[in-house]
């Protein structure tokens, strides 16, 4: 009600104002309902200044590209774990590949392990997540509205308020649980996560500014699952149906890494710069299926002046992100998956708009600080996925392929409605590797 909303459908424009007027561009909207719904620590939602400023520089200074090789490892024995669990029970893919990116998660962040069952860290990452919902579908009368907060929750009709509350926990519990129990592990002597390398840095401070960097650096961590769990699962849960729809992307991916990595051995880090397919399909899966299909919303602080049109302060600006990478003019058949529109001669063509361009968000400022993360994710969990698995179109009681037109679902996150599919190792082979694979985890463990 009387707040401006620019909706931006153009790649340029978005990059004029986002990129080149950061300065003004850079701030988020400020909803109620982010606080009601425990949100406030969020740096996704935090407002530019100061604050935010504190929480994105603890954030970055382990998220930049340099510190990514450090999860490798992990990401490694996530990609693992979703191998060995799909072979077991290829029917849950979505809470396989729910459990694989928690594990990844959790481990590079606070050092902390999942259990294979009815884990009580997962459940609660799970609660707190299902709450951002509510900023996009019950929320909004709130905004308008904000009065509906005071009424007291035993009256009938505000069960909503009483989710809120419950809600609220949770994202308090997602940020102050995991931290806590590090810091229990933790004893403060080395580096394991990211929660310990900032336990140490914050044991150096005086006391005086050891509380409040302590708050800001629970924060950041907390951030790992609160903006990777659900945008990377989207990404991937995409990769099945796209596969099974397109088997002439599994050949030629499976013809690349036969060559690379060979069938005695699941693919590495090691073996990224000879994979151009498969690093193509990473970049596709972000293209055809975008989890974010309308960013996250800007808001601008002051007065501005754009091609003639005046923007005023305060103004909500949301870039259609899935209009410019479905954009025919710029990705030929664009609802087709296809890796090769980025390669020439074998090799990725710079000549081709990465969509990367635009699906992390604009500006130095405000753009995705995970997306390095997110990229070494896809990568190894894809890559793993497609040297051992042969990814077909779901069977009816017939054993007739059923054929799939998932559709993508609305919010913030956007989701395929229909992962459908059947999955089974490609060869004996491969079943092998899965199973030693898995065993020497075990014998790790
Ligand atoms: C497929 C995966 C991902 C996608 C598509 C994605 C997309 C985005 C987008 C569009 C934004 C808003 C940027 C803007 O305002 O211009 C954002 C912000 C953010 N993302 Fe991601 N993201 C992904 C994965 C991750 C991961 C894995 C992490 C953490 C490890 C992460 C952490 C964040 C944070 C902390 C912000 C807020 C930054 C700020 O407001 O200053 N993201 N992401």
């Amino acid at each position: 009600m009387g707040r401006s909303i620019l909706l931006v459908n153009d790649a340029k424009i978005a990059s004029d104002l986002l990129d080149k007027r950061s300065t003004v561009n850079s701030s988020r909207p400020t909803l109620t309902a982010v606080e009601l719904v425990g949100w406030e620590w969020s740096l996704v939602f935090m407002p530019y200044g100061q604050w935010w400023r504190r929480h994105r520089r603890a954030f970055w200074q382990h998220f930049h590209p340099g510190a990514i090789p450090a999860y490798r490892d992990v990401l490694e024995q996530g990609a693992h774990r979703l191998l060995s669990r799909l072979l077991t029970t290829p029917g849950k893919l979505e809470e396989h590949l729910r459990y694989a990116l928690g594990v990844a998660i959790c481990k590079a962040a606070h050092g902390l392990d999942i259990a294979e069952q009815n884990d009580a860290r997962m459940e609660i990452f799970e609660r707190a997540l299902r709450s951002v919902d509510v900023l996009v579908d019950g929320a909004t009368v709130l905004e308008f509205f904000p009065f509906l907060t005071a009424i007291p929750t035993w009256l009938p009709g505000t069960s909503f308020l009483r989710r809120l509350a419950e809600d609220r926990k949770n994202a308090h519990m997602l940020r102050e649980l995991p931290w806590i129990q590090a810091k229990e592990m933790d004893n403060g002597s080395s580096s394991r996560s990211i929660a310990s390398a900032m336990m140490d840095k914050i044991a150096r401070l005086d006391p005086a500014n050891a509380a409040e960097e302590e708050g800001v650096a629970m924060s950041a961590a907390g951030m790992a699952y609160a903006a990777g769990l659900d945008t990377q699962y989207a990404a991937l849960q995409s990769l099945f149906p796209a596969l099974s729809l397109h088997p002439e992307v599994q050949e030629n991916a499976r013809a690349e890494l036969d060559s690379v990595v060979g069938p005695d051995r699941l693919p590495t880090f090691e073996d990224r710069d000879a994979l151009p397919y498969v690093n193509a399909v990473v970049k596709e899966l972000l293209r055809w299926h975008n989890a974010t299909p309308l960013g996250v919303a800007r808001c601008s602080v002051a007065d501005d002046e754009y091609n003639g049109y005046y923007i005023p302060a305060d103004t909500t600006i949301v870039v259609n992100v899935w209009s410019i990478v479905h954009d025919p003019e710029r990705y030929a058949e664009p609802d087709r998956f296809m890796p090769e529109r980025y390669l020439k001669d074998g090799k990725l063509d710079c000549d081709v708009t990465d969509p990367n361009g635009v699906i992390f968000g604009f500006g130095r400022r405000r753009i995705c600080p995970g997306r390095y993360f997110a990229d070494a994710t896809l990568f190894i969990f894809v890559a793993c996925v497609l040297h051992v698995f042969d990814i077909t179109p779901p069977l009816n009681e017939n054993k007739h392929p059923i054929h799939i037109k998932p559709q993508a679902t609305d919010g913030i996150i956007s989701y395929l409605d229909d992962t459908r599919c059947t999955i089974k190792p490609r060869s004996a082979t491969a079943e092998g590797l899965i199973r030693r694979t898995s065993s020497n985890m075990r014998a790790s463990a």
